[in-house]
């Protein structure tokens, strides 16, 4: 079969071919002289695989789209309290190369606009690290995350700084306001080599799909960028990425995103999906007119938008009973009502799903409520079960909870097995209390046979726990 995927991204590109709106950026010559006929589009899916239509393998110049990336650097080179010190978070409402600072804290009011992203720029290896340094290292990072080698558009560059005079302001206003402290013109020369890296649609969706991804390159699987910064970038693309169209963007297309005056715009709906399109014209806030319109048909046909939470995963835990063999009777406390209670659990665990199973724990191991004739009936259990065969991950909370619910069903003497093939629960055996700790296994025998050798042996009516 071939996959309706292409043919769906070429529909994307020809519905919206016919919006001869907006002009190449005539402010860079090399983009004043763009072929404007040119449009690509990309998706590249959490697991590497990529689907393009249209030029996808044209280069054009990534222009703003790496202040993204190059945000994410200078927090991991100066760390983000200082990132923080130097560059605000909110969204400017300005244009991008606004000559403007933050009015109480004299900072830029975000890294997505020029006077940010030229402070960022600085901020990338050390305070007196060289332009060739900063650009060395930049380059490096792109590269790892588009997959291949970058290289600097030299004509593009020298294009944009013949007439730099705005950014040359910027740095100055910058220097003079004392967030920056090296020579002004070698952060805006800096800053326009950055800008000058050419890419295609495929590398920007790749890029894209790091993000997606927490970080971890989707094909190489290295962890290019840190958790916490993937978050903190996302989080002020969507307040900030598309300069004053940030309302918006957000309320039509619902994904954290960037664009580039060479015409490029790139998305990353986290956990999903990296995607980049590219058509040079762009509108008067900076932002490519058809990009704008291909990335509002995607989200809207294939349910991108981030606020959209169509279903809701609602049965991430499973309860089931087995009874047990009459054969070792004796073993048996009286109050044990012979049964060995299974709590399943189900894919991607986060809060919700911890507390549907802590929820379920409370309510059929907990003393049963008399106006609630459902509620206790396994308190007597045997035996307890938790399974996370099928359980891709936890999030930190989750795992925190579950260990809480362990810790209380130890402190209250119960015959605890764990299913944990992969060991995503992390149980940490000094954490047992006293001499009692969960039996972790990492199958349905091993947890059947612990079982037996406590005195109680299980006869599943679920053949799989
Ligand atoms: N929005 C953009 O892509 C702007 C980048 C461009 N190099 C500039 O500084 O003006």
């Amino acid at each position: 079969m071939k996959s309706p995927i292409p043919d769906y991204l070429n529909h994307v590109l020809e519905k919206a071919r016919p919006n001869e709106g907006g002009a190449p950026a005539d402010y860079i010559e090399t983009l004043a002289k763009a072929d404007t006929s040119k449009m690509a589009v990309a998706l590249a899916m959490v697991d590497g695989n990529v689907y393009s239509a249209g030029d996808d393998k044209v280069e054009f110049s990534i222009q703003s789209i790496a202040k993204s990336f190059v945000y994410a650097i200078a927090i991991e080179d100066a760390g983000l309290d200082q990132v923080l010190k130097k560059i605000g978070v909110e969204p400017s409402g300005d244009r991008f190369n606004q000559l403007s600072l933050e009015r109480n804290t004299n900072r830029p009011m975000n890294p997505m606009i020029n006077a940010g992203a030229i402070t960022a720029h600085t901020l990338v290896c050390s305070p007196t690290a060289t332009l060739h340094e900063r650009i060395d290292r930049i380059l490096k990072v792109l590269s790892k995350l588009a997959g291949r080698q970058l290289h600097v558009d030299e004509e593009v560059y020298r294009a944009e700084l013949k007439d730099a005079d705005r950014n040359m302001a910027l740095g100055y206003m910058l220097k003079a306001a004392g967030v920056i402290t090296c020579d002004p013109r070698e952060a805006v020369k800096g800053y326009v080599r950055q800008c000058s890296i050419n890419v295609n649609v495929q590398d920007l969706a790749m890029m894209s799909a790091v993000l997606a991804n927490g970080g971890i390159h989707p094909v190489t699987e290295e962890q290019i960028i840190p958790h916490t910064s993937v978050r903190q970038v996302l989080s002020v693309m969507t307040t900030c990425g598309m300069y004053d169209a940030a309302g918006d963007w957000v309320s039509n297309v619902g994904f954290p995103a960037k664009s580039g005056v060479a015409g490029a715009i790139i998305g990353a709906l986290p956990g999903q999906v990296g995607l980049a399109t590219f058509s040079p014209k762009i509108d008067e806030r900076g932002n490519s007119v058809r990009g704008v319109s291909m990335c509002e048909q995607l989200s809207r046909d294939m349910g991108l938008h981030m606020m959209d939470v169509s279903h809701v995963a609602r049965s991430t835990v499973q309860t089931s009973v087995s009874n047990l063999i009459d054969a070792a009777h004796d073993k048996h406390s009286p109050s044990c009502d012979r049964k060995v209670v299974v709590f399943k659990l189900r894919g991607a665990v986060r809060f919700p799903g911890a507390e549907r199973l802590t929820r379920a724990l409370a309510y059929e191991l907990g003393k049963p409520d008399p106006s609630d004739p459902g509620s206790g009936h396994h308190s007597n259990a045997c035996a307890i079960v938790f399974s996370f065969r099928e359980v891709f991950s936890l999030n930190f909370i989750a795992r925190r909870l579950i260990h809480e619910d362990i810790t209380r069903l130890l402190m209250e003497r119960r015959v605890l097995c764990i299913i944990d093939p992969t060991g995503v629960l992390e149980w940490d055996r000094t954490k047992a209390q006293g001499d009692r700790h969960p039996k972790v296994v990492s199958n349905d025998t091993e947890a059947r046979d612990y079982i037996g050798g406590t005195g109680c042996q299980a006869v599943s009516e679920d053949p799989e726990w």
